[in-house]
């Protein structure tokens, strides 16, 4: 009989992992016949559970013992190589030694995998149709954009930044791990990525061929970090964020200061013994500062084999995932280390100074719990006692975090996790207050928008909330799966403070509900599969809009689409249409029928969702996918406050963000605007009119969108008159009810680095009935309707007094 060529597969798939077939055998008989011969969940991630189950089946041979043929075959003496392929922290991955089916631990579980995430820089997949032409749509005002609904799913963003960045991190970390073991390419099966997208579990680590189990340092041994005496280490926030010494365990890391006082053989251990139980893990530049771990236990044991630097970092970076919950891309624990090599080379440098006496302070940061802890480490904690110092543009650093505990500072390191750079509160808020009457002479100073250093947030109770400052480096709060800077130069004014949402909420009476059950078969293409917009045959998606997606293979919007959408944009009473029997007219409650007054018909994008059959590669899911550019936040040197501007070339028909806010009903709405008298930099809400087909909705039914209060960053786009370079359009996206939609920004031309995004608001600057006080209009566009109206004004004054 042929062999099986699964049975065959699964033989070389674990022979690459240095594993004998009938080692492979007993152990993958048990496993077909606990997951009834599923062989899915065996190949998944490339047959971890299989391997698992077969280091476990070598660790615990009396496990075994019952098995006959695992008695047989199984031989324990030889040492595996280990992956360490573990669902989650302290679970069993192994399927036979874990009994109880259902259960988080249970074999019969399937693993959780990743695999449904989005590549990394994903968030475009590539449909590739033609042209679109849209369905009509009508709605009965010609106003502005929609947003969605955050009580229930949206759909908007199925990939969870945090997930996102972790396999972002975890591909370097495998990557290094390859590299690191060029001597064992045979590994690099187990990383590549399976064939429905599923990647291997993130915690897998192959280890080398050649390295017994037992010489690898085990995870549960702790790294203790014991600065050196007398050192000002001692107190140092690293110190106490990393170092805990755990379980009497003797390993010991003391990080050395090359230079005068230091002997060379402090460094260097001058037996070959001590030699031995020495390993460097960092160093700076120029080597003047090193960080070495000291294994006492290793002492006196020759054939005690001392783990690698690189396989000490590859584990501390795992450490630092899992535990610490570390998932900035960016972070990395060698730069790390090399930070505090820096930081203690940096104290020596400025101790020369007598007046500038520095200790560096216990403070409530657990560095090693925060995701920029290099970027705090690295800010140079090493100022003056109170900690306050002058930049070039007159604010003021608080470069440590000794003024951060300091009795008469109100202010406290934040614990807050994200707000580890300079988290910034408004000048115009009551934290300004709180600054000025504790730092009256600066009060404007005491935190630079363009500093980078500790995160200070006011004690006091005034604060309104902590979630409403932001941080210069994201103000998202890694609410989405890019980091969203930004940035004054112009002026000394702070962020105003709001609460980032990357989905739209429903404040308390917008009725926007979605039920699954609302989704009929019509409205979901349900027999597709993976990428709809590279099929041949037209889905339901693409029937809604027109037959034909809105995206091209690229995740851009397909020039017909974007020019349609433009035009409407451009000139909204060009695209009315008239009914002969308005259903307006008729809701109307004084029976007093009109001529309809026209809808505006509206092209609208229809992406795949939840209800589908494709998966979230598909490349009609663009806008849920979130945003995706190099985007920042800057303070608009013409006097419009803060703008939002791109910090790299974006194309035409690019998705750039969603208008994101608080879903309101139209008298919640003006309720507020009742409250909120007249300040004009309050921020743009939205009419969420485009309801097409043929229920239209009333004014006065139509919900809204705010993002004063809780936005995301679309908040910041300014205004522009006629040629703005972005061009809202309404994205329906979980269901068929046009009363609720999303608003998404395109750019309907191609635009460099650095320029600032705008947007038409449609405003009518004629119209002083307008809910929310408008500005004075400062676009500089050519087409301003503001200017022009001035202008008229002007003319038709001087007119008049003439
Ligand atoms: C949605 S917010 C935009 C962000 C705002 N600039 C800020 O600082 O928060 C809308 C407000 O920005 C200001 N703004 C937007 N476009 C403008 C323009 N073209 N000229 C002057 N002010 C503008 C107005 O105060 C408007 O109420």
């Amino acid at each position: 009989m042929a062999p099986n060529p699964k049975v065959v597969a699964a033989f070389r798939a674990m022979s690459a992992l240095g594993i004998t077939e009938s080692q492979v055998k007993p152990v993958l008989k048990k496993l077909l016949k606990l997951y009834d011969k599923n062989w899915e969940l065996i190949e998944e991630e490339n047959y971890r559970a299989l391997a698992d189950a077969i280091f476990e089946a070598a660790e615990h041979p009396q496990e075994e013992m019952e098995d006959e043929e695992a008695q047989m075959h199984v031989d324990s003496a030889q040492p595996l190589k280990r992956s360490h392929l573990r669902v989650q922290d302290g679970q069993s991955s192994n399927p036979l030694t874990n009994s109880s089916p259902g259960s988080a631990a249970s074999p019969l579980k399937k693993p959780k995998l990743e695999g449904d995430i989005l590549p990394e820089s994903s968030s475009r997949q590539r449909p590739q149709n033609t042209a679109v032409s849209s369905d009509i749509n009508a709605r009965s005002e010609s106003r502005p954009i929609p947003p969605h609904d955050g009580t229930v799913d949206r759909g908007k963003q199925p990939l969870s930044p945090q997930v996102a960045r972790r396999r972002r991190l975890i591909s370097e970390r495998e990557r290094a791990a390859l590299s690191a073991q060029s001597k064992e390419p045979t590994v690099e099966p187990g990383m590549r990525p399976l064939p429905n997208n599923k990647m291997p579990h993130s915690h897998a680590v192959i280890i080398p061929k050649d390295e017994p189990i037992d010489e690898l340092p085990d995870y549960a041994v702790p790294v203790t970090m014991i600065p050196p005496e007398p050192s000002s280490m001692r107190n140092s926030p690293m110190m106490n964020g990393a170092a805990r010494k755990r379980d009497g365990h003797i390993t010991k890391a003391s990080l050395q200061f090359r230079d005068e006082t230091v002997r060379d053989e402090d460094i260097h251990p001058s037996s070959n013994e001590e030699a031995t139980s020495n390993v460097e893990i960092a160093s700076s530049t120029l080597g003047e500062v090193k960080i070495s771990l000291r294994c006492s236990f290793a002492v006196g044991r020759p054939e005690y084999r001392m783990p690698s630097q690189d396989q000490i970092l590859q584990m501390m970076e795992e450490k630092c995932l899992r535990s610490y919950k570390i998932t900035d891309p960016n972070f990395s624990v060698p730069k790390l280390l090399k930070d505090i090599c820096d930081c203690m080379l940096e104290f020596r440098n400025d101790s020369n100074d007598d007046s500038q006496k520095k200790s560096w302070t216990t403070s409530n940061v657990d560095v090693m719990k925060e995701s920029d802890a290099h970027g705090i480490l690295s800010s140079r904690g090493n100022e003056d006692p109170n900690m306050l110092s002058h930049t070039s543009n007159g604010s003021i650093n608080v470069k440590s975090s000794a003024a951060l505990v300091s009795p008469r500072s109100p202010f406290s390191v934040a614990e807050v996790s994200g707000l580890d750079d300079a988290v910034r509160a408004s000048l115009k808020d009551k934290t300004t207050n709180i600054l000025e009457s504790n730092y009256s002479k600066e009060p404007e100073n005491l935190m630079s928008p363009n500093s980078h250093s500790l995160a200070v947030v006011p004690q006091h109770n005034q604060l309104t909330d902590i979630r409403s400052i932001h941080d210069v480096n994201d103000l998202t709060k890694g609410e989405e799966i890019v980091q969203i800077p930004w940035v004054n130069d112009t002026t000394n004014d702070f962020l105003p403070p709001f609460h980032y949402i990357p989905q739209n909420l429903v404040f308390r009476d917008a009725n926007v509900s979605i039920s699954l059950s609302c989704i009929g078969g019509e409205d979901c293409c349900s027999t597709c599969m993976g990428n709809c917009v590279l099929l041949s045959t037209q889905c339901a998606c693409a029937n809604k809009t027109g037959a034909e997606f809105a995206y091209t293979a690229e995740g851009l919007l397909k020039e017909d689409f974007l020019e349609e959408c433009i035009a409407i944009s451009h000139n909204p009473q060009q695209h009315y249409f008239y009914c002969k029997d308005c259903p307006l007219e008729r809701s109307k409650d004084d029976g007093c029928l009109e001529p309809c007054k026209g809808h505006l018909k509206r092209k609208f994008i229809k992406e795949c969702w939840t209800k589908c059959g494709c998966g979230k590669q598909c490349g009609n899911r663009v806008v849920q996918r979130g945003i995706t550019g190099k985007l920042q936040v800057f303070f608009t040197p013409e006097g419009k406050g803060w703008g939002l501007r791109t910090l790299e070339d974006l194309p035409k028909g690019a998705f750039v963000c969603e208008f994101v806010g608080e879903i309101l009903t139209t008298e919640e709405l003006n309720e507020r605007n009742m409250k909120c008298t007249g300040n004009g930099s309050y921020t743009y809400p939205i009419v969420l009119d485009a309801d097409w087909d043929s229920r239209f909705v009333k004014d006065e039914d139509a919900l809204c969108l705010d993002a004063a209060s809780f936005g995301n960053v679309a908040r910041f786009i300014n205004h522009r008159c006629s040629d703005a370079n972005l061009v809202e359009i309404p994205v329906e996206i979980e269901g068929p009810g046009h009363h609720y939609y999303h608003c998404a920004f395109f750019t309907s031309r191609k635009i460099v680095a650095q320029e600032e995004l705008t947007w038409d608001y449609g405003i009518d600057f004629d119209d002083s009935d307008h809910p929310v006080k408008l500005f004075q209009c400062r676009c500089g566009s050519k087409f301003c309707r503001n200017m022009k109206r001035s202008n008229r004004s002007t003319r038709s004054a001087s007119a008049a007094s003439s």
